[in-house]
């Protein structure tokens, strides 16, 4: 369906935001646990899981491989019986939507299992690069290709499964291969030693990886920087594991607090957090902000104006659009470099970014790795998402500041937060206005 013919909201200004709220479960870490879970030995209970598009394509493709997973009525809680030890279904067509983390992450583990997989998306999920993951698979015995030879999805796999010994892999297009091997290697006949070449974009979500492999009894190092060795052939244990929020959708509501002049907590987030986008409220701080950390919670408190800042975002490429909405209320430009490889996520997260900014009076300069936002008087403006929920939810924290803010096709938060009109409408106590396509 094209934007033009779906529902529009406009999100009604709102005066000072206060209040607390807890995001629902991480994406990254409900989908790491899910393969964790899946090749792991006995029934992993799982709390605090998301539900939502990334992780329902997640739980449908490991279900056909006869992955028993039981869900509560209201999806939280999972009990994930595994398949360590026994046998698996060899053979799916798996489809994955646009979720980054699930073709990654499967695509690795079925090669490692071994058997003929095909796995595919829509549109835009076939315009993003996964040949690096192929050519590093490849290495081990993976079986793996491109079914139109573009270094994209469709991926075809037919495998024996993997011999273990070394591979390579590019690290600067996205993390998520890298990750995927890793959750992978147990599955190998020896032990795996991946070395990453060239530069690792979103390094935190490696160190999550790393934890969660962990969390599940395996051994992996770090030898030397960029070379991991896994434990293999090894099985995961079944284990209790209970998921943070999303640290990705606190950043929506740390800025409406930013943007609003107001206090937001957002709860069961900490420094210690395994999500490296809880680092975002330090950009906030920087532009004026008060955080406040506590054990339950971080707490992002507006201070006066906003100052625009500069700013590496490489290990928080996700909370980009975020920023970038709260630099158009700050003083002065803020400019975000190092996230090259936003152009291959959802959509092309600099140039549809600085499209959309442009309409909302700001001045923008675009570089192939960021851009530098100069703010202008904001102006009413019906934004396009590009079907990327966080195109969506940004936009809506514009919209608590300036009035006459339409957003098309807020539907797409379903990919990672498909009640977030809902949860904003209430912590901000304001009705949105949505009108029918
Ligand atoms: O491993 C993960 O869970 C993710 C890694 C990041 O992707 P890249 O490594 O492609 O930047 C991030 O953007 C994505 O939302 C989730
Ligand atoms: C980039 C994202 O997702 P993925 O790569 O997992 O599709 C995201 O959630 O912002």
């Amino acid at each position: 369906m094209s934007e033009s013919s779906q529902t529009t909201v406009e999100v009604q200004p709102s005066g000072q935001v206060n209040g607390s709220i807890r995001p629902p479960g991480s994406k990254s870490l409900t989908n790491r646990a899910l393969i964790c879970a899946a090749l792991a030995r006995g029934t992993t209970h799982l709390t605090g899981v998301l539900r939502s598009e990334d992780t329902e394509v997640m739980i449908d493709a490991l279900r056909q491989l006869d992955v028993r997973i039981d869900l509560s009525p209201d999806g939280r809680v999972a009990d994930v019986s595994g398949i360590g030890g026994s046998d698996a279904s060899h053979k799916a067509e798996v489809y994955v939507a646009n979720s980054g983390t699930t073709i990654r992450f499967l695509t690795a583990m079925l090669s490692a299992l071994g058997g003929n997989y095909r796995l595919h998306g829509i549109d835009r999920m076939h315009q993003r690069p996964i040949g690096d993951l192929l050519t590093a698979i490849n290495q081990t015995g993976g079986g793996a290709s491109s079914e139109q030879g573009d270094g994209c999805p469709p991926v075809r796999i037919d495998s024996q499964g993997w011999q273990g010994g070394k591979v390579t892999v590019g690290g600067n297009v996205s993390s998520q291969y890298l990750s995927g091997i890793m959750m992978a290697a147990p599955l190998s006949r020896s032990p795996l030693e991946i070395h990453v070449e060239g530069e690792l974009v979103s390094r935190p979500y490696v160190d999550m990886t790393l934890a969660v492999i962990r969390s599940f009894g395996v051994d992996v190092t770090e030898t030397t920087p960029g070379v991991f060795a896994v434990q293999a052939p090894c099985v995961y244990q079944a284990i209790e594991y209970d998921i943070e929020p999303d640290a990705s959708a606190a950043s929506y509501f740390w800025a409406a607090a930013a943007v609003s002049g107001g206090t937001v907590k957002v709860e069961g987030l900490t420094r210690a957090a395994l999500q490296g986008d809880v680092g975002f409220v330090d950009c906030l701080a920087k532009m004026g902000c008060t955080v406040t950390d506590a054990p339950d919670g971080i707490t992002v408190a507006a201070g006066g104006p906003l100052r625009g800042i500069d700013v590496d975002m490489n290990q928080i490429s996700d909370t980009v659009q975020t920023l970038s909405v709260v630099a158009l209320f700050a003083e002065g430009p803020t400019t975000i470099h190092g996230v090259a490889h936003n152009r291959f996520k959802e959509t092309d997260r600099i140039t549809d970014l600085a499209t959309e900014l442009r309409k909302l009076g700001a001045t923008i300069e675009e570089f192939d790795d960021g851009l530098k936002i100069t703010p202008g008087p904001p102006r009413a403006a019906t934004l396009k998402t590009y079907n990327d929920h966080r195109m969506a939810m940004s936009f809506a924290v514009a919209g608590l500041r300036a009035p006459g803010i339409q957003i098309k096709n807020p539907a797409c938060t379903a990919k990672t937060y498909p009640e977030y009109f809902a949860d904003l409408q209430r912590l901000t106590g304001q009705s949105h206005h949505w009108t029918a396509g």
